[in-house]
């Protein structure tokens, strides 16, 4: 069996279990998915600062990840934090939702919306959007204004406001297929295209099959330039266990 560390860099146990049950549901046979969050961090990321604090929860993870001998990892969060600083620890794949999830949808439409959840999150995805050279291919970005943590609040509010978001993108952006922007959705994807008869893409299950691919390709994490392990030094304080 390989094994596949699904990293939720927030610190929320339950959208962990969403998240790592979303993986299982598309892993191969062959694969057993290793759903973790950081011990100590943020409880959901919601701008700038919380993906800062994130990252440092994404990079420990990726380190004992790398000592179970996982053979590729997912950053299950729609930010991607820390995810080229992962690319330099990791051996095996790193792969991000938010990539993954609009490298999909760019193979089955010609345009994509994305519907996320806090407007002050919307210009983290534009961000992502330019860095993966995704731009001319997103029709439109659209926020449901809930919080991450409205997802796994039992009310099913969430879950409807991003089914309406959904049917109003599908008629007035002219995009072919929608990107879910949160890892707190990916439980939605597949319901929401049956019912919408439109691609609604989850980038964790996106990224679990990249992961698989890039194993069965026996393509590992480049260490050929800027992707090399980090330079040794010593790590102090509440770093030295990134040592
Ligand atoms: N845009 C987002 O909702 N990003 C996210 N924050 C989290 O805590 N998980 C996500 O996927």
């Amino acid at each position: 069996k390989q094994v596949i560390q699904v990293i939720n860099p927030n610190t929320s146990l339950a959208m962990t279990e969403t998240i790592g049950a979303a993986a299982r549901a598309v892993a191969a046979g062959n694969t057993e998915i290793l759903a973790v969050c950081p011990t100590q961090g943020v409880p959901s990321i919601e701008g700038h600062f919380d993906e800062a604090i994130a990252a440092i929860g994404v990079l420990e993870q990726i380190k004992i990840g790398r000592e179970q001998g996982v053979c590729g990892h997912v950053i299950a969060c729609f930010g991607d934090p820390g995810l080229l600083a992962a690319r330099e620890m990791a051996q095996g794949p790193v792969v991000g939702i938010a990539e993954a999830a609009m490298h999909m949808a760019t193979l089955v439409a010609t345009r994509f919306s994305i519907v996320t959840t806090l407007p002050r999150t919307l210009i983290i995805a534009r961000h992502l959007l330019q860095q993966y050279g995704f731009e001319h291919h997103c029709a439109a970005l659209h926020a449901i204004d809930l919080p991450v943590l409205a997802l796994e609040d039992g009310s099913g509010l969430a879950q409807e406001k991003v089914r309406q978001r959904c049917i109003q993108s599908i008629r007035e952006d002219g995009c072919g297929a929608i990107v879910l922007g949160c890892g707190g959705m990916a439980d939605l994807a597949q319901s929401l295209t049956r019912e919408l008869g439109v691609p609604v893409i989850d980038g964790v299950t996106a990224a679990v099959k990249m992961v698989e691919s890039l194993v069965a390709l026996g393509l590992n994490t480049s260490k050929h330039g800027d992707l090399d392990y980090p330079i040794r030094k010593n790590l102090s304080g509440q770093f030295e266990r990134l040592n």
